[in-house]
């Protein structure tokens, strides 16, 4: 059997080279005196993963020349208060994209804290309006973080899509339902003829292996396996799971959706966790604040 050459589809470079390009527009901007992209993003509560990632999404502002305003909010702050927050950001013109982490405490509505963001600051894409406009496919659309990410990782890097089969494991409202209409989409990339996998669905294993592209995102460790792999395929590893590790640093190590070492001979791209689909996801949201600044012009 012919075994194809495997190659690792570097997240961290890729957006390193879109922030960069982004960081030379934000500083041609600031050179002829346009405004600058302002990002507001409110956390609430200490969970650790949560803090990461928001701290990971300042730091991408810094570094490309964005302003960034971070809210705290202990864990027991009311629904009232936040929302009234978000009123002050939709109305505050120097604010161009509000970004809530998720997920929230229990007694706060996630569904109204993200209806409360006007529609034209909601760089997450969570609003139902960007949801239907990404939908219809146009271009107004802030598309989420994640999928847009992963569209850009797969554009920077020339992965044929047209016509091929795409499995997308997953179909929450952030990452696996978004994804599988991307892809569908006439677009490059997209046109992929599209299957959405979820934990109700049967024979999992045997519609995988028929995958020229697997898109994982189900928060289940390694779940992927070999045996359900076709050689030369694409895989894609959204998956982020912090397992204790006494013997890392932090105390713990990030795994992904896919067991990347036995998967990872068989495909033709492959993305690693850590360095793949997360970096990607904060240059998707640099890029969309940029664009909602551009609106403003
Ligand atoms: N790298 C990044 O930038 C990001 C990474 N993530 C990571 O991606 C993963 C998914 O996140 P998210 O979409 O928010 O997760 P959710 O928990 O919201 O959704 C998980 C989805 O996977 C499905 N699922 C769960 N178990 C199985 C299974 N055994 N077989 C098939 N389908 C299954 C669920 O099915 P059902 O609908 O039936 O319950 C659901 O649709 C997580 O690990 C998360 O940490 C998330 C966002 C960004
Ligand atoms: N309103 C909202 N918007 C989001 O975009 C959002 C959210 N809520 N809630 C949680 C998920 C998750 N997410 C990640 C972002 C970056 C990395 C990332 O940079 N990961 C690094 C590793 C980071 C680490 O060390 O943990 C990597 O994969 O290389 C991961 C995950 C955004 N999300």
């Amino acid at each position: 059997m012919h075994l194809c050459k495997m190659q690792l589809l570097d997240g961290k470079k890729t957006a390193k080279a879109i922030l960069n390009t982004v960081k030379i527009d934000v500083a041609q901007r600031a050179a002829t005196g346009k405004k600058i992209p302002h990002l507001a993003a409110i956390l609430v509560g200490t969970n650790g993963a949560s803090q990461t990632y928001v701290n990971s999404k300042v730091k991408a502002c810094n570094e490309i020349g964005f302003i960034s305003t971070l809210i705290e909010y202990e864990e027991e702050v009311s629904e009232m208060k936040l929302l009234d927050k978000i009123q002050e950001l939709n109305e505050d013109m120097s604010v161009d994209g509000i970004l809530v982490q998720l997920p929230l405490p229990a007694h706060i509505s996630e569904r109204k804290v993200i209806e409360a963001i006007a529609a034209s600051k909601d760089v997450d894409g969570f609003h139902p309006e960007n949801i239907g406009r990404m939908i219809m496919g146009e271009a107004e659309a802030f598309i989420p973080a994640t999928p847009y990410g992963i569209m850009l990782l797969l554009e920077h890097n020339n992965i044929p899509t047209k016509g091929k089969h795409a499995v997308v494991l997953g179909r929450s409202n952030i990452v696996g339902r978004p994804m599988s209409i991307l892809l569908s989409n006439n677009t490059n990339p997209g046109n992929c003829t599209v299957t959405v996998c979820h934990s109700r669905t049967q024979n999992l294993n045997e519609i995988c292996s028929q995958a020229d592209i697997i898109v994982a995102a189900i928060g289940q460790p390694e779940f992927l396996k070999a045996e359900m792999v076709k050689e030369g395929a694409v895989v894609i590893d959204v998956g982020i799971t912090r397992l204790e590790d006494a013997s890392k640093k932090s105390g713990y190590r990030l795994v992904g959706d896919v067991d990347f070492e036995q998967v990872a001979p068989k495909c033709s791209f492959i993305t690693p966790v850590p360095g793949g689909v997360g970096p990607m996801t904060i240059a998707a949201l640099m890029k969309n604040t940029y664009k909602s600044c551009v609106n403003g012009d």
